[in-house]
């Protein structure tokens, strides 16, 4: 608590053609986990890339570690600090685990003498350490996966940018990631774009929850599942508790949505 923000955002629009994807978004995160939740199409994604400074957004300011994304200059110096793993990443399939992990720390500029231990001791974090000198082709969709989290960490990043990281990874390996999830955020600040709650439960210091290009609840994930109250049932896990608690958070706010004026809601319908 009161560390200062290494992500501030403030009205952060992002627009695909016509589609507002987010709508005027603040947002300040410090050191931890920060569990990114929506429906499909609420913006995550949208979000995460603009973090990422791959995409650049129609309106806002984007402050990452201290520096200001809008400036060419810092905006590289921003890069080598962060680490991202997009929901879908293109690698060469002749490349090894080793050479696409060694890559990315060569883009990120790892120093040389200290590139070949980062790359091991990455892919080691993610349990590929048996698989380092196999072709990505040859791999599976969970373990390219994980290579793409070693990648991701390849660096030692301040910001760690996570877009759906679980996906495809069996129910060994999620457990076995949420611990890294653990010890990564003690230092850095994660965020973790996921469907899957249980992964919010077992990993993140906190939630966002996004709808529509909009921040529909902030909280930690004690907060959110109080939303949801009891369920009666003395068994009842946190993770059904954060899952009605984030029905509830929706429901409230699309209710909130639907209570304001008419003319409120055509003028933002036309944004
Ligand atoms: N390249 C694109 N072109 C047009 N519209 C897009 C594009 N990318 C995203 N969108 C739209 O922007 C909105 C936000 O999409 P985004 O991918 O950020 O959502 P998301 O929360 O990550 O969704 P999901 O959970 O399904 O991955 C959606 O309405 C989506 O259809």
């Amino acid at each position: 608590m009161n560390q200062p923000a290494t992500v501030a955002v403030t009205g952060l629009t992002v627009r695909h053609r016509r589609t507002v994807a987010l709508d005027a978004l603040d947002l300040s995160l410090s050191p931890g986990i920060h569990g990114l939740l929506g429906p499909n199409g609420a913006g995550k994604t949208s979000l995460i890339r603009v973090l990422a400074t791959v995409a650049a957004p129609a309106s806002g300011r984007v402050e990452l570690l201290g520096g200001d994304v809008g400036s060419h200059g810092e905006r590289t110096a921003i890069r080598r600090r962060l680490g991202y793993l997009p929901q879908e990443f293109g690698c060469y399939p002749a490349f090894t685990v080793r050479e696409f992990v060694a890559y990315v720390a060569w883009l990120k500029e790892v120093p040389a003498d200290r590139a070949a231990a980062a790359v091991e001791r990455a892919v080691e974090r993610v349990g590929l350490a048996d698989r380092i000198d196999a072709r990505m082709k040859t791999l599976s969709g969970g373990m390219v996966r994980r290579a793409g989290i070693a990648q991701a960490i390849v660096n030692e990043p301040e910001l760690l940018l996570l877009d759906e990281p679980t996906a495809g990874l069996d129910p060994e390996q999620r457990v076995d990631f949420r611990a890294l999830l653990r010890e990564l955020g003690t230092e850095a600040t994660v965020v973790v774009s996921t469907h899957l709650v249980e992964d919010v439960a077992a990993a993140c210091t906190d939630v966002a929850l996004i709808e529509s290009g909009v921040l529909a609840f902030r909280g930690t994930t004690a907060e959110l599942a109080a939303l949801g109250g009891e369920s009666g049932d003395p068994g009842d896990s946190t993770t059904n508790a954060i899952e009605r608690g984030y029905t509830a958070a929706l429901r409230a706010h699309r209710d909130r949505l639907a209570a304001r004026p008419a003319g409120q809601r055509a003028k933002e319908s036309l944004r």
